[in-house]
């Protein structure tokens, strides 16, 4: 059996991605505002704009934690943001959904979303990805490199240097990979698991407009940024 090691570099390497990763947490308290009462469709409509707003700006600062992201052609960065950050955004509310939390509280968490004013028939597709995620019950460290991985994803559109991306990209995946065998040695298949959320996450990405536009309120008003990033207005 291959001896995993994470070598001396790596672990300093995902040191500085976890610490950015948690440094721009969104306010966390979404969840807890959730349980706390039920919204009407327009207040979640607005909560849903602000979070997600919030959260691209998040985004941009978790990059520039990302080694080399920064010396990336700048359209070509601006290119991975607007391609990753509905996933990241999907990412992020799965482990905000998965996260331990005291009995029966996912239950009404998950009450509250299905009945926050999105239409029906996304609510099913976005369980089943929340669910998956939970499954796995990522470490931090795993959630932070996944998100790292979404990123630097080369073959998004627009990308004029996907080489480029890719060589920032491989070292993630192959910090993931040891990670991995080293935190899950019972599974052999933990690694390929988690890269298959990433492809279950692009199907998020392909509704993502027609789930804001379908909200179950008369008038659908979004910031500047989310008109960018959301292909919506
Ligand atoms: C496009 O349609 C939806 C519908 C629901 C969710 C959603 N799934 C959640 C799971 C757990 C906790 C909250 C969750 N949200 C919303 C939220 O804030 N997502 C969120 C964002 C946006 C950024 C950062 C971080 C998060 C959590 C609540 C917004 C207010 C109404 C209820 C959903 C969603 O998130 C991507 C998209």
């Amino acid at each position: 059996k291959e001896k995993v090691e994470i070598t001396k570099e790596q672990r300093a390497l995902m040191k500085v991605i976890v610490e950015a990763y948690n440094r721009h947490q969104i306010p966390q308290d979404m969840a807890k505002k959730l349980l706390q009462e039920q919204y009407s469709a327009e207040e979640n409509f607005l909560l849903l704009t602000e979070m997600a707003t919030n959260q691209v700006q998040v985004l941009v600062e978790f990059t520039k934690n990302i080694p080399g992201f920064l010396s990336l052609d700048h359209e070509d960065q601006i290119a991975l943001l607007k391609g990753s950050a509905v996933e990241a955004m999907f990412l992020r509310s799965a482990q905000v959904f998965s996260r331990k939390m005291p009995t029966g509280h996912t239950e009404v968490l998950e009450e509250r979303i299905r009945k926050s004013g999105i239409s029906e028939e996304f609510i099913t597709p976005m369980f089943n990805f929340y669910k998956s995620i939970g499954e796995l019950h990522m470490a931090q460290e795993e959630q932070a490199l996944l998100t790292a991985i979404t990123i630097l994803t080369p073959d998004r559109p627009y990308v004029k240097n996907q080489q480029a991306v890719e060589r920032l990209q491989e070292p993630m995946l192959d910090m993931l990979r040891k990670l991995c065998v080293l935190q899950h040695p019972q599974e052999q298949q933990y690694f390929a698991r988690l890269l298959g959320r990433l492809t279950e996450l692009r199907t998020l990405n392909h509704y993502h407009a027609e789930m804001l536009t379908s909200w179950r309120v008369n008038d659908h008003k979004f910031t500047p940024l989310l008109c960018e990033i959301w292909d919506v207005q």
